[in-house]
């Protein structure tokens, strides 16, 4: 299959289906025609699109978690606790990093010594390897609508399983879940599997079953620039409407600025629906995710629910259409049940004091929406260019220039030259730009920002600031200030 930035026809996308399904045992299990028939059987309050939709209309953010453990009993017992205790209005269902890599072997083995164990040796749930029934046992004994979340550069037969199994969402794409999460995964290659996935979810559209989409839009969740997050996401958002994705929610990792997070989550609907409307998909549902603070985490967890908080304020504020919420263990690792449900009772507590109530407009609210509109215009103005009017080459030469660049990735396809740091009100600006292709304007203006940091800390705009900014949060502040 050659990369191109068109839908692929059913005899393209059923010829690779044969492969992907033969990748692990339980790929045979999948009947796409079965799976249809059950999904329309499904109660309407298990629809994760429907949920959104509904959200979005009556001007509410929903909170959803991140869990997944090795074993089907203890991830549906963990599942409803965070629905019954922690009041989540989403599910998930967060995938092992074995999986991630299609390590299906290794998922055994963690299956079989969690067994043993009595505990989960996974730190997902690893959907293949349950497979359809597996999966669909979780579907059946839980009350809300459910998503894979995952990281998986090749999620071509997690989500065959998993979206037959009865989920409803799947989170992910071509660049979101490989440059951060992959070393040297061809970008090539995950756009092109990204797109079979997208694809899938495009024909049980045509059999009446809407699945949402959810590109990544945290990316390494570090200091990274809002116009380059928002510009992959829209990219994303394109990748998935060519192949006949309908439900989209496109997301974005909170910064720490409150104005720039508003205007961040503003700007990227606003200009996702022009994009949608300049290319022809006029029938796109959109929606959108914020994701509480993805940097590092204070350990007193005192201070991790200040973070939790301050996350779910803004997302509240922004009006997005959902929260993904941190937990007090984020500092440590994979979160006990108990503090998991505390993370998302002190999200809802926060949501629910902040109904009805948005970030009113603003001079600098509206300038930065402005700014950052700028900004993402003239990185996708770029990435058309390159792949002369085919978005999909044109991502992949973009990263090639390092004209989509994101910081700190471990893609060794990701050039890693431009370099961001907040300014003297904590926004993140482009410290050095690297390829990315700023208008003269826009550059000076980001320097500008960051001048004024300098000048106030009385030292020079260096990358200093940037390694002093990496650590703040986790300190307890959110610009790194010199000691
Ligand atoms: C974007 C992914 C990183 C985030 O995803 C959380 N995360 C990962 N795995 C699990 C899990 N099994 N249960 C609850 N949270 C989980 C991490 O803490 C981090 O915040």
């Amino acid at each position: 299959m050659k990369l191109k930035f068109k839908k692929w026809t059913e005899e393209e996308f059923f010829q690779v289906r044969e492969e992907v399904l033969k990748g692990w045992p339980t790929g045979k299990d999948v009947d796409l025609e079965e799976a249809v028939k059950y999904h329309k059987s499904l109660p309407a309050s298990k629809n994760f699109s429907k949920k959104l939709l509904d959200a979005k209309k009556a001007g509410i953010t929903l909170a959803q978690p991140r869990a997944g453990v090795a074993l089907i009993d203890e991830h549906i017992e963990l599942l409803n606790f965070l629905d019954t205790e922690g009041g989540a209005d989403l599910l998930p269902s967060t995938i092992d990093s074995y999986t991630r890599q299609n390590k299906y072997e290794n998922c055994e083995k963690g299956i079989e010594e969690s067994k043993k164990a009595g505990r989960s040796l996974l730190n997902g749930f690893p959907g293949v390897n349950h497979g359809v029934t597996g999966c669909r046992r979780v579907v059946e004994a839980t009350n809300l609508p459910l998503q894979l979340r995952h990281g998986t550069p090749d999620a071509r037969l997690l989500s065959e399983i998993m979206l037959a199994a009865g989920f409803t969402s799947d989170e992910g794409g071509g660049i979101s879940y490989n440059v951060p999460y992959a070393k040297s995964v061809s970008l090539e290659k995950t756009l092109i599997d990204w797109q079979y996935v997208d694809r899938l979810v495009g024909w049980y559209e045509e059999h009446g079953v809407s699945i949402n989409r959810e590109p990544f839009g945290p990316l390494t969740g570090t200091l990274v620039p809002p116009s380059m997050s928002n510009a992959v996401g829209i990219l994303e958002g394109l990748m998935a409407a060519e192949q006949g994705v309908k439900n989209i929610t496109l997301g974005y990792g909170q910064c720490g600025n409150l104005i720039q997070d508003v205007a961040a989550i503003r700007a990227l609907e606003s200009q996702a629906e022009e994009y949608f409307k300049e290319f022809g998909y006029n029938d796109i549902q959109l929606t959108t995710v914020f994701h509480q603070w993805m940097g590092g985490f204070p350990e007193d967890e005192a201070k991790a629910f200040g973070v939790i908080s301050n996350g779910a304020s803004a997302a509240a504020l922004a009006g997005a259409t959902k929260v993904i919420v941190k937990t007090p263990h984020e500092a440590i690792g994979v979160p006990t049940k108990e503090a998991n449900a505390a993370g998302i009772r002190a999200t809802k507590m926060v949501l629910n004091l902040l109904r009805g109530q948005k970030l009113s407009t603003s001079p600098e609210l509206e300038k930065e929406i402005e700014i950052i509109k700028a900004e993402t215009k003239c990185i996708l103005d770029k990435v058309y260019e390159l792949g002369n009017g085919d978005w999909a080459i044109g991502i992949v030469k973009a990263f090639e220039q390092g004209v989509l660049d994101v910081p700190f990735a471990p893609s060794i396809y990701n050039a890693g030259k431009m370099m961001p740091a907040r300014d003297n009100v904590g926004k993140v600006r482009y410290l050095a730009l690297g390829n990315v292709p700023l208008s003269k304007e826009l550059a000076d203006y980001n320097m500008a920002q960051l001048e004024e940091r300098g000048k106030f800390e009385g030292r020079p705009v260096t990358f200093q600031m940037t390694v002093d900014d990496i650590f703040a949060v986790g300190k307890g502040t959110l610009i790194g200030r010199p000691e």
